[in-house]
């Protein structure tokens, strides 16, 4: 008897609905083919959420999500919402509430380059061809969390933004156990991104990697300051394999990283929390300038799905299957707008979504 196991799946704004909405019949189809017992419910985050309830991260998503297996999230925000006055009424905030609650401290950012997108991608294909890096991300410390914050005024009526960042020994150690276990079952390189050359918190940051390392003597480590390490994922790529950094660098870099992979729509991310349960999510937005057009890639969206059936549901065979697929119609010149290049068929999110359902079921 199949065990059934509860995944939730949360649209959110903009292409999220649609992107998830390809992703669910790529779950559907799997759970029937491998016999995984998924059960399927849906809630509501970020701007659909505020619309709703007047708040982004409403309880009964917060519960249901702390129930579930694994959680499947699209893409949060929107112009409509982002002149909100009061800051916590914000799309984001549903997104990074659901992260803090659920302590998922570790964000895995695999790029990886199709070899079949080697077209694609903006940088030369000699750059890029065979790319396959991991950028492990913190994310519920950093910046976006550090308090004090807010915008106060000082003497004289002068308005004045403040943001703290700030990480304890203890944040840097469990990330850096992450990545370092990371580079261990890959190439065992890992290279750990900091600014030590500026700020005190990545000072700390750089000793506790060091520290870590009697830990891990297979693994190798480097470290980078985080302006070099962007230069360096566009001029040369393919000389990382693991890197770890904080929340706000992570962001940064993994965008840039997206890239590389031809296009942000091919990006997947995992969110873990200590145990291995987590939140899967593709590293891009709700891309308002082409929600509701059909143009939106769901790729990065159904990777992430084959990641959580491989991290927190034990399903490594339903994983491989769904990117196989993927492999597949790549193979058959299928490609969105955003990965479209010369002698290649556009199609649309849902004929995409259509094609890996059927390389899934051929
Ligand atoms: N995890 C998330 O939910 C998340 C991540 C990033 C940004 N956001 C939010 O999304 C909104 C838009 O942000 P942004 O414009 O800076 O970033 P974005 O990632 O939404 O879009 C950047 C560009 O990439 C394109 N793009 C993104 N995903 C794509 C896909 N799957 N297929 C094809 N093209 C794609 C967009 O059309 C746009 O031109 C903001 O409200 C932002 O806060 C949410
Ligand atoms: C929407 C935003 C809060 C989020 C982040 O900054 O973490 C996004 O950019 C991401 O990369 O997941
Ligand atoms: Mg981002």
């Amino acid at each position: 008897m199949t065990m059934s196991k509860n995944v939730l799946l949360l649209p959110g704004d903009g292409i999220g609905p649609e992107i998830v909405a390809e992703t669910r019949k790529v779950l559907e189809v799997v759970s029937e083919k491998f016999s995984l017992g998924l059960e399927l419910s849906e809630a509501l985050v970020g701007g659909s959420a505020i619309d709703a309830y007047g708040k982004p991260l409403p309880e009964e998503t917060l519960s249901a999500a702390k129930a579930a297996d694994a959680i499947l999230l699209g893409a949060v925000g929107g112009p409509k919402w982002d002149t909100n006055p009061d800051f916590q009424i914000r799309p984001e905030k549903g997104l990074l509430g659901l992260r803090t609650e659920l302590e998922l401290f570790g964000n895995l950012r695999p790029a990886i380059l199709y070899p079949q997108l080697a077209h694609a991608s903006t940088l030369k294909e000699e750059v890029v061809s065979g790319l396959d890096i991991l950028i492990v991300r913190e994310l519920t410390g950093g910046i976006y969390f550090g308090k004090p914050r807010g915008i106060r005024e000082k003497e004289g009526g002068i308005r004045e933004g403040y943001n703290t960042y700030v990480y304890d020994e203890n944040e840097i150690r469990r990330i850096g156990r992450v990545a370092f276990e990371a580079a261990r079952a890959r190439n065992k390189k890992l290279c750990s991104v900091d600014k030590a050359n500026v700020l005190e918190v990545t000072v700390l940051w750089r000793e506790i990697m060091e520290e870590l390392k009697a830990e891990y003597p297979d693994v190798e480590l480097s470290h980078m300051y985080v302006d070099n390490a962007a230069m360096q994922l566009v001029r040369a790529p393919k000389q990382f394999d693991v890197i770890v950094t904080g929340n706000m660098f992570g962001d940064i870099l993994s965008d840039a990283a997206a890239m590389l992979t031809g296009s942000i729509g091919m990006l997947p991310s995992a969110s873990l929390d200590k145990n291995g349960k987590g939140m899967y999510e593709p590293c891009h937005g709700s891309a308002p300038d082409i929600a509701g057009q059909g143009k939106a890639n769901p790729l990065a969206t159904i990777l992430s799905a084959a990641m959580m059936l491989r991290y927190s549901l034990d399903q490594g065979e339903a994983a491989d299957a769904i990117e196989a697929a993927v492999s597949k119609v790549l193979d058959q010149g299928l490609r969105t707008p955003d990965i479209l290049s010369e002698g290649m068929r556009q199609v649309s999110t849902s004929e995409m979504g259509d094609a890996v359902v059927a390389a899934l079921n051929s």
